[in-house]
């Protein structure tokens, strides 16, 4: 049973995340790698280069006075820093190229990955949640991408270069300066889980920030008619409020590894200025010793503290790392079986069979043993009252669930064995929910059929009187129907539906309450144009106007997820039964 959890697993050691972000994403960039790597080469020496040459200016020009050796130091100091400029700039360019691409590498892959989710998943996480998924939590790896690895190379070539410089000067001067740092291996430990444990946290109250915004945002009219903005308001400060205080033990968390560095490095400076200065005094070292290894011993903490922060950031990081690998490793149950059966020749021939289906809802039976049979060519009503299980039937149908037991069938072959993309192009759905997008009416028409030409687009809107609306509009069927048709009336968005479905001309036709949301003589209209399609295809429809399918060749009746009656409108009205009382209190 998939329980379609995106629980992260906290025991997955870090290394082996990174090990998968190296084979999937990191490894096809290795030549860009490597450039940058020479690159950072050349752009960390630089500092070691500076702080050496430190020594000859201050023993050679500024105690001796020698004017010959002006001339080739600066030249140097100059080359120096031309190397660290073109270095530094062609590695920043690759690492946040390299970044950019393994950040919409993982946004790319999520989405298709997410796209394949069996439907039960969305009913368990928000769009909210899912959206601060792919683009929270990847963006939060791309500044840890693009700036602490770009940091990393750089910082760790310029610590060599410098600490062998700094060496070189006096042994004892950089054991003295250094001696301090073991020490803080204990500290920056607890710092470091400290910091993974509140980014987890806050990245997990980040996806619930952005679930609530997404409600609040689809639901604005219904809380201010229902009074609730200071409500929402208060739930909304309470949570970001969580997400401050989270957020800002880890930056501080982050924060403090740079400083315990930098009081060290003083504890380092003061020893080394009392030891170092008694040996310049005694004339043992000159003053260019002292000031080449004061400036690689000054240069040196710097990158010392950037990557004492890069293993702040990998934490952060790796947080965010866990929940995009939680999502990638999800593996859908409703997929192609290995022994895929061909669709039958004769689809247009094959009755559409539900036979003995169970099916529940987490602890929530809603069919229990229904068995139907939906002729083919002939149009099949499903009544009966709300809750019943009728878009259930349709949801089986189309394998966005599956049963717990019984089979739906096509003709003999039963859906499980179809592949699911041949199995779901069969099927012109119009269902309660006419999903728009925020595109043009046309384009919202034509996902019903991607490559259908200009003029089968317009007899489609014809047909579904989509013109009937668009004609008065200046935009005509380029009209915006805005983010999720809410430019349109409920009544238009179910026209635009129809079209959609109309132009997709598959074999079986399914309307849940195609025209609930149309006035009488629209929904008149269009009743004939799909009476008409039902005479040709099989067509199964739902509805709780009786009037719109008391011609169907035969109607089905739901109650508490079984069929107790079933024949023509005539024949079901005489029973004088379930469907009988069902007619009698809408007419
Ligand atoms: N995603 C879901 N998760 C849990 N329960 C669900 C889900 N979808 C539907 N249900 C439940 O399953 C039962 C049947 O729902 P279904 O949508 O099939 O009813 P219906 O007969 O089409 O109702 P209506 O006429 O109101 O559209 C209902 O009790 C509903 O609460």
């Amino acid at each position: 049973m998939n329980d379609y959890s995106l629980e992260t697993h906290h025991d997955t050691p870090r290394r082996e995340l990174l090990k998968r972000l190296w084979q999937d994403y990191l490894r096809h960039h290795v030549g860009l790698i490597s450039i940058a790597a020479v690159l950072v080469v050349i752009e960390g020496s630089a500092l070691g280069l500076l702080s050496y040459l430190v020594k000859p200016m201050f023993d050679l020009v500024f105690v001796e006075g020698s004017q010959s050796d002006v001339v080739w130091i600066a030249m140097a100091i100059f080359i120096v820093f031309t190397a660290r400029a073109v270095g530094g700039f062609g590695q920043r360019v690759i690492t946040v190229t390299v970044g950019l691409r393994v950040v919409t590498g993982l946004q790319k892959a999520m989405l298709s990955h997410l796209i394949r989710q069996d439907s039960a998943f969305y009913g368990k996480y928000s769009p909210g949640a899912l959206i601060d998924r792919v683009r929270g939590d990847t963006e939060a790896l791309k500044g840890f991408a693009s700036t602490a690895l770009l940091n990393l190379g750089r910082d760790s070539i310029s610590l060599i270069a410098l600490l062998t410089v700094a060496f070189m000067v006096d042994w004892k001067w950089a054991l003295f300066a250094l001696f301090g740092l073991p020490l803080l291996a204990f500290p920056i430990s607890l710092l470091r889980r400290l910091i993974l444990r509140t980014t987890r946290r806050s990245r997990q109250i980040s996806s619930i920030l952005s679930m609530r915004l997404d409600e609040i945002f689809h639901g604005v009219n219904a809380i201010k008619q229902n009074n609730l903005e200071a409500y929402e308001d208060q739930r909304f400060q309470k949570e970001v409020g969580q997400f401050f205080r989270f957020q800002r033990r880890s930056e501080i968390g982050k924060a403090g590894m740079p400083a315990m560095i930098d009081l060290v490095a003083g504890f380092g400076f003061v020893a080394v200025v009392i030891y170092g200065g008694q040996e310049i005094i005694a004339g043992e070292k000159s003053v260019g010793d002292f000031m080449s290894f004061f400036t690689a011993m000054a240069l040196i903490f710097d990158p010392l503290r950037r990557l004492s922060n890069i293993s702040g950031a990998f934490q952060a990081a790796s947080a965010s790392l866990e929940r995009i690998y939680a999502v990638l490793d999800l593996a859908p149950t409703i997929k192609n079986v290995t022994a895929i059966q061909p669709i039958p020749k004769d689809i247009q021939h094959c009755d559409v069979v539900f036979d003995n289906i169970n099916f529940s809802y987490g602890e929530l039976s809603v069919l229990r043993g229904l068995t139907l049979r939906a002729p083919a060519g002939k149009m099949t009503a499903i009544v009966g009252a709300s809750g019943a299980g009728k878009s259930t039937l349709f949801n089986l149908l189309t394998r966005l669930i599956e049963p717990d037991s019984g089979q739906v069938l096509l003709g003999d072959v039963s859906t499980d064995q179809l592949n699911l993309i041949e199995l779901r192009s069969l099927f012109a759905v119009v269902s309660q929910d006419s999903a728009l997008f925020d595109e043009t009416i046309k384009q919202n028409i034509l996902l019903g059929k991607l490559e259908a030409g200009e003029a089968e687009v317009n007899q489609a809107a014809t047909e579904a009187r989509v013109m009937d609306f668009t004609n008065t509009l200046p935009g005509g069927l380029e009209t915006l129907a805005g983010p999720r048709g809410s430019n349109l009336s409920g009544g238009q968005r179910q026209r635009v539906a129809i079209a959609r479905a109309l132009l997709r001309d598959a074999p079986i036709l399914l309307l849940d309450e195609a025209t609930s949301a149309l006035d009488t003589r629209t929904e008149k209209l269009i009743q004939e144009t799909l009476d008409a399609l039902a005479r040709r295809k099989t067509t199964l429809v739902i509805a709780h106007r009786l009037s719109t399918v008391m011609n169907a060749d035969v109607i089905y009746v739901l109650d508490q997820g079984v069929v107790v009656e079933s024949g023509t409108h005539r024949e079901l009205l005489e029973q004088r039964g379930h469907y009988y009382q069902l007619h009698s209190t809408f007419s």
